[in-house]
């Protein structure tokens, strides 16, 4: 689904990240983990194509992101949904219509029902009317995550979805990531809450990548 392929991302002449060679197999479900500044949110550009490796290749849904035309990147956007660290909301629109966004951007019908459905599985229907500003902290959260999958993505990035919510908030972030998971979707969550990973390790078949020294590795079981 998507491949690394000796893949690498520098600039500036600093290199950030080097020689990843690894697999997101569709349906699986992934952790990535490592020190602040190590290059998560870069690793997560690198899966939806907002960032192209400088060395090796990564290929997206089988393509090859080098040569890639601007279309086929909105395609390839399409079928990924991001979950971004500080949420960007359009603090003019009400929450339900900053989650229907993606569709009126790429043209689609909105279908009240399904928005409707959408925003009861993430319990905000109460707030749909609201404004960004309004929302708590696990409110976006849990906004930016319907916003996420409202164009059915086959692959979901999310970057510290449970950054600034307590316990309770991100135990319940990650079961509806799970569920996603259990409907077949790919997932990749950027974290640094090592308590989450155990958490989730209990009820799913969850690999941990970690960046350390510029490379990603798979976690030992020691997590
Ligand atoms: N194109 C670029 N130009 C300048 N600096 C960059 C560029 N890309 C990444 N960086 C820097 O590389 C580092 C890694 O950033 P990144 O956001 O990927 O890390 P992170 O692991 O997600 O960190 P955090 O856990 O704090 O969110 C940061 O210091 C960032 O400022």
């Amino acid at each position: 689904m998507i491949e690394f392929h000796e893949a690498g991302y520098g600039y500036g002449g600093r290199e950030l990240l080097t020689e990843m060679s690894l697999t997101l197999a569709p349906g699986s479900f992934h952790f990535l983990t490592g020190p602040s500044g190590a290059g998560k949110t870069t690793f997560l550009k690198l899966c939806y194509r907002e960032l192209q490796a400088t060395a090796g290749r990564v290929s997206i849904f089988g393509e090859d992101t080098r040569q890639m035309e601007r279309d086929e990147v909105a395609n390839l956007r399409r079928r990924i949904g991001v979950v971004h660290q500080d949420c960007q909301f359009l603090d003019h629109l009400s929450l339900v219509d900053n989650v229907a966004l993606p569709l009126s951007v790429s043209g689609r019908e909105r279908d009240e029902r399904d928005l409707e459905d959408l925003l009861n599985w993430v319990g905000l229907s109460e707030q749909a009317k609201a404004h960004p500003p309004e929302l708590s902290g696990g409110e976006r959260q849990r906004a930016a995550l319907a916003r996420a999958v409202i164009m059915s993505p086959e692959v979901i990035l999310a970057d510290e979805p449970t950054g600034n919510v307590d316990w309770e908030m991100s135990l319940r972030l990650l079961q509806l990531l799970i569920e996603l998971n259990r409907m077949g979707k790919t997932v990749v969550i950027a974290t640094h809450d090592l308590h989450l990973i155990r958490q989730a390790k209990a009820q799913v078949q969850a690999r941990v990548l970690r960046i350390s020294n510029r490379r990603i590795q798979q976690a030992g079981a020691d997590l």
